[in-house]
């Protein structure tokens, strides 16, 4: 008798930038306590799980050259969090072929590792045929990265914890934004030890409360969030990178309402009006010289969901955002 082999599920997963980012003091555990409200934005990548005779991994698209396609690779740890977590036999993980079309610049402060491990997990799960709901995939999920949760819901929401304590936040209205890449990326743990360097050294600026943000999320104004963008780890993020304040600066001389960078950097990430400024404003940075790429972007999105497949009708993980 012949073997059915089911066909590849390909899932679509969204970046992240940090609307607003407060980082409290280090933890004995060596993360640090964190309030951030995160939009899922829709530049994106896009994750192919596939049945095979033999396991591998492909990276194309954005910073492929510099991404470990080996087991280091976050999508390949979310295969295994998941069979260990529903006991599947070894033997099957031998059979998984994945396929990463990454748009999300790689170590960039966008959370495109913790969106592949997301996109990995929810198309596995169909693949697999788990009937997993949102909560326990976010349980493996947030083994796997503090922003891992994060990417399967999508949305706005407020992280606390590590940041992967989540809650919906209410934006039910478009914000469009600029994303400077910049020439390398910036390695996440080193950009908090610069921020614990800093502190220990001095008084570095630090956010404000989250609670007016929230409020201007809800209103929809881009006018009223642009003051409000805030960001405690850009100041270890500009130390180490001291061009991302010419980047920051050439974003709003281009005629965005404020600019941030995005978690722990370096991209930058710029509010605009409407989407005909944020197409201006990404043609007058690009030629502005200032960083390596420039693309435009719109949030909120939904988190990581089935494209192709055979659930593609269905969408696994429940959205928290209409
Ligand atoms: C800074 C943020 C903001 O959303 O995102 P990125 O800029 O990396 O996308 C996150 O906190 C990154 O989350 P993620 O990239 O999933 O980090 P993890 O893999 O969990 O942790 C990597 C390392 O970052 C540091 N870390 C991470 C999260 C946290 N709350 N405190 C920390 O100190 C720790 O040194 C940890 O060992
Ligand atoms: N699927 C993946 N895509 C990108 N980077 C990955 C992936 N898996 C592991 N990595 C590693 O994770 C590091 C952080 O990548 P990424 O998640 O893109 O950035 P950030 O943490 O700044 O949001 C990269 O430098 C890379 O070595």
């Amino acid at each position: 008798m012949l073997a059915v082999v089911p066909p590849p599920v390909t899932v679509k997963v969204p970046s992240k930038i940090n609307v607003h980012l407060s980082v409290g003091e280090a933890r004995k555990d060596g993360y640090h306590e964190l309030t951030t409200i995160f939009q899922a934005l829709s530049l994106s990548d896009e994750v192919t799980v596939a049945a095979a005779e033999e396991p591998g991994l492909e990276v194309h698209g954005e910073g492929a050259k510099v991404v470990p396609t080996g087991e280091n690779n976050l999508a390949w740890r979310a295969v295994h969090a998941l069979a260990e977590h529903v006991g599947r036999p070894a033997a099957d993980l031998a059979k998984v072929r994945i396929v990463l079309r990454k748009g999300i610049p790689v170590a960039g402060g966008m959370a495109g590792g913790s969106a592949d491990a997301a996109a990995t997990l929810v198309g596995l799960a169909a693949l697999w045929k788990l009937d997993l709901g949102r909560d326990e995939l976010a349980h493996v999920a947030a083994t796997l990265g503090s922003d891992v949760p994060f990417a399967l819901y999508g949305g706005t929401a407020l992280g606390t914890g590590r940041g992967e304590e989540l809650v919906p936040v209410l934006s039910r209205h478009v914000f469009h934004w600029v994303l400077a890449f910049d020439q390398r990326g910036l390695s996440t743990p080193r950009v908090y030890g610069e921020l614990d360097r800093l502190r220990s050294a001095g008084d570095p600026p630090r956010v404000g409360s989250h609670a007016p943000v929230v409020e201007a999320l809800a209103s929809g104004d881009p006018h009223r969030l642009a003051p409000l963008l805030g960001n405690d780890l850009q100041a270890a993020a500009v130390s180490l990178r001291p061009n991302l304040r010419r980047t920051l600066r050439a974003g709003v001389d281009a005629g965005a309402l404020a600019g941030v960078v995005s978690g722990s950097g370096p991209t930058c990430a710029f509010l605009c009006e409407d989407a005909d400024t944020a197409l201006r404003v990404s043609a007058r940075l690009a030629g502005a010289g200032v960083c390596r790429t420039v693309r435009v972007a719109h949030g909120p999105v939904p988190g990581a969901r089935v494209v192709d497949g055979d659930d593609s009708p269905h969408d696994p993980v429940p959205r928290v955002h209409a």
